[in-house]
């Protein structure tokens, strides 16, 4: 069985895997120094071993912590896809494998956001968990990255083709808590989804309450996220675009110029 310890501090997530048969922790992202102590201290309360750092991409906010992570934990195993990733120890592209223990991970390549962005799809042989892939800043919760580097075709690539064909049961942990603000401009593109009000309702309680709002799997993203939507007729009649990679490249415009209303 292995458990998810995430820890939500303002918009960043610290998340961890922890494999309880061989208390092996993956720790998925690392930020600045207080992130360290963040990281340590609940090595320490679970009685964990940090073995291996999984970094999405370079940005500060989640390699920034590397250096002085590995410096804190000598040894540590840090993953990444781009030789930007600080302190990165283990270079990976699609399709690689490794294992943390008795846990499965497999590499996504998701260029867009960054060139070198990596999503992590962990699983565990003969496990009733269902499977959890750490997104970065390629997907959020009802949204997705900015395409710092990449285009409209590679982020439709990496939602749709390589992140929206895992299992639907997937646990889906992203790299910021943008829900709040995503689902307001996915009301904005469908003002009629009622799953995008019941979801707004929902993550506005868990904020307040100081909760994350994920996971969230696969399958929900599909009921309301515009940019995992690009096929439906709501979203192209919005951005008048037919085809799904143009209505794609549509919705990101728009978002990137979208005020987000108080309420
Ligand atoms: C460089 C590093 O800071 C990032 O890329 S963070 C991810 C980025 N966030 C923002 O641009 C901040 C604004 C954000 N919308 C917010 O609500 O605070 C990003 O890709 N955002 C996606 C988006 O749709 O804004």
């Amino acid at each position: 069985m292995y458990l998810f310890i995430y820890l939500f501090y303002y918009f960043y997530f610290i998340i961890f895997v922890w494999e309880v048969s061989t208390f092996r922790t993956v720790c998925r992202k690392v930020q600045s120094t207080l992130y360290q102590f963040e990281v340590v201290e609940a090595v320490r309360k679970h009685g964990v071993k940090l073995t291996t750092v999984l970094t999405t991409h370079h940005h500060w906010d989640h390699a920034g912590g590397n250096e002085k992570m590995l410096k804190l934990m000598p040894g540590l195993k840090v993953y990444g896809g781009d030789d930007r990733v600080d302190a990165i120890t283990k270079k990976v592209s699609h399709s690689n494998t490794f294992k943390v223990g008795s846990l499965n991970v497999k590499c996504l390549s998701t260029p867009c956001h960054t060139t070198g962005h990596i999503c992590y799809y962990v699983t565990k042989e003969n496990s009733t968990e269902p499977p959890a892939v750490f997104t970065g800043d390629t997907l959020f919760v009802a949204g997705c990255g900015k395409f710092f580097e990449g285009t409209a075709e590679q982020m439709h690539k990496a939602l749709i083709e390589i992140l929206g064909r895992l299992p639907p049961e997937t646990h889906v942990y992203c790299g910021h808590e943008y829900t709040v603000n995503n689902l307001k401009f996915a009301r904005h593109v469908e003002p009629d989804n009622e799953v995008i009000q019941e979801k707004l309702a929902w993550a506005k309680e868990k904020c307040n309450n100081g909760e994350p709002t994920i996971p969230s799997t696969l399958a929900d993203e599909f009921t309301y996220n515009p940019f995992m939507r690009v096929k439906e007729p709501s979203v192209q009649e919005y951005v008048k675009q037919t085809d799904p990679i143009e209505t794609m490249r549509s919705l990101r415009k728009e978002k990137d110029h979208f005020r987000v209303p108080k309420e």
